[in-house]
This record gives structure tokens, C-alpha cells and sequence, in this order.
């Protein structure tokens, strides 16, 4: 982490659970490039994985426990289906913050995320500016929930391309907050954002 630079999303470990969604990862890339024509032996894929989802299962705690695990400590940038080193959904994207008071991350998407053909799914991007405006709140101090989005599609965004995601608080004015953010293929835009978020948090599990 460079000090200018503070890192505002859990950094993932290569043991444990983490190490175990990165390979999650990679089988749910690795199925949908394999497709139905594929040669590999997936009856018997099919088998361990299911013997690997039941092995889980059996020693998961229960969903009470895990929920208030997730939103104690670090635990809350570790769950997200954006960021989140725990969350084989997830990218993931990591977030830094800008001495400008902004926040940017990286991230190159594959086929799970395809809209059109070769590029990003719509509601993809909504999902990651949506999450990174809202990590913008918490990195400004006043954060709440998503009121109303709107977002401008002014590109295909690419699929296999470094994509630049960013956003900052624009102003707060009582409980609303306006927050912007982009995604960029290199230095073109392909999806802005408006966000207004109002200052409500909902009672973390305990
Ligand atoms: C130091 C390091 C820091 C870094 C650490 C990082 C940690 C990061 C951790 C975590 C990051 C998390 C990032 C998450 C990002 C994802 C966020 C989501 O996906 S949130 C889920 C989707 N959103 C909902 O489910 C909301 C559902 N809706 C509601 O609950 C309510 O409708 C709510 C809260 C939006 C408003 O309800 P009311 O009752 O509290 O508010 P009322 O009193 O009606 O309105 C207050 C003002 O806001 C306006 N307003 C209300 N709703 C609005 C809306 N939907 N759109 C626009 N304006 C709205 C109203 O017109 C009013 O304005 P007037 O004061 O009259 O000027």
C-alpha cells in the first residue's frame, strides 16, 4: 500500500478461503469457456465439484453466525460481490484513495461479465459504480444508501481490457449525498454515473 494511496478494500490472501474463491474464480471462467462442445470429461467435473459444494456446506456455520462475522470488522470489505477477497462473484476490484479525494481501481473483466458480444454486461457496470460510489461515501465520512442511480452508456465497455473505475462525493446537503464516477477503457469513458445516496445504514447482524 503506498501512503498516498491508502487501500479502501480487504487485500485478498493466497491461503484459506481466499485461495480457495480464487480457484472458484477461475472454474467459473474456465466452465463458460469450455461450453457445452467442450471435450473435457464434465460428467465428472460435475461430480466433484458437487462433492466440493457438499464438503462446504457441511462445514459452514450457520447463516445467522456467518451474517454477523461478515459485518464485524474487516470482515465488511471481505464479503462484497464487488471488491470482496471471500466472494468468487466478485471481480474483484481493488479500490484506492486518491489524495484528490477520490477513489480508483483496475480491473479486467472476462466472459462471466459479457453483455454484448466481447463486452461488459450493463448491469455489471451498474453493479461496480454503484459499490465504488459507495466506498467514495465512506472514504469522504458521509455514506448511505443508493436513492436513485443513473447511469449514461456512452460506449461499449470491452471485456479482456484494463478498465479504470473511479468516483468521488460530489456535496452534501443534509441527508443526500451526490456522488460521480466513471468507468474508462484507457482514456475513454465508457459508462458514467450520478448517484444520489441518503444517510440511512441499516443495523449491522449481531
Ligand atoms: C476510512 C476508510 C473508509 C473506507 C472503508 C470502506 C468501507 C466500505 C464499506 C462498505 C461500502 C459499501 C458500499 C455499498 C454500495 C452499495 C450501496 C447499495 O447497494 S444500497 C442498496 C440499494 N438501496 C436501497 O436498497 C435503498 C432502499 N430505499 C430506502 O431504504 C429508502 O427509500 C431511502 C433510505 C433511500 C430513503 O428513505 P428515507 O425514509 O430514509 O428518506 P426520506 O425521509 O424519504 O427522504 C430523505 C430525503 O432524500 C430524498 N430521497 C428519498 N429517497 C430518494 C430516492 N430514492 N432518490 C432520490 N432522493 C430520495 C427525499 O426526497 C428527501 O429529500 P428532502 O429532504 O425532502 O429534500
Amino acid at each position: 500500500m503506498s501512503p498516498d494511496r491508502p487501500t479502501l478494500t480487504a487485500t485478498p490472501h493466497n491461503v484459506g478461503v481466499d485461495a480457495a474463491v480464487a480457484a472458484a474464480r477461475r472454474v467459473v471462467t474456465a466452465l463458460l469457456h469450455a461450453g457445452d462442445g467442450s471435450a473435457a470429461a464434465m460428467a465428472e467435473v460435475a461430480s466433484r465439484l458437487t462433492a466440493v459444494a457438499e464438503h462446504l456446506e457441511e462445514h459452514a456455520p450457520t447463516r445467522d453466525e456467518r451474517l454477523v462475522d461478515m459485518w464485524a470488522g474487516e470482515g465488511v470489505t471481505r464479503h462484497d460481490p464487488v471488491t470482496g477477497p471471500e466472494n468468487a462473484v466478485a471481480p474483484p476490484l481493488p479500490l484506492s484513495g486518491l489524495p484528490d479525494g477520490s477513489i480508483q481501481g483496475t480491473v479486467t473483466l472476462g466472459l462471466p461479465y459479457q453483455g454484448p458480444p466481447g463486452c461488459v454486461h450493463g448491469g455489471v457496470s451498474a453493479l461496480l459504480l454503484d459499490h465504488t460510489l459507495g466506498v467514495a461515501n465512506h472514504w469522504a465520512g458521509d455514506s448511505g444508501m443508493t436513492g436513485t442511480l443513473t447511469l449514461r452508456y456512452h460506449r461499449p465497455t470491452p471485456l479482456f481490457e484494463e478498465l479504470t473505475v473511479r468516483a468521488r462525493q460530489v456535496s452534501v446537503e443534509g441527508r443526500k449525498i451526490r456522488t460521480t464516477g466513471e468507468i474508462l477503457a484507457g482514456d475513454a469513458v465508457c459508462v458514467s454515473a450520478e448517484g444520489l445516496f441518503v444517510n440511512k445504514h441499516l443495523p449491522r447482524p449481531r
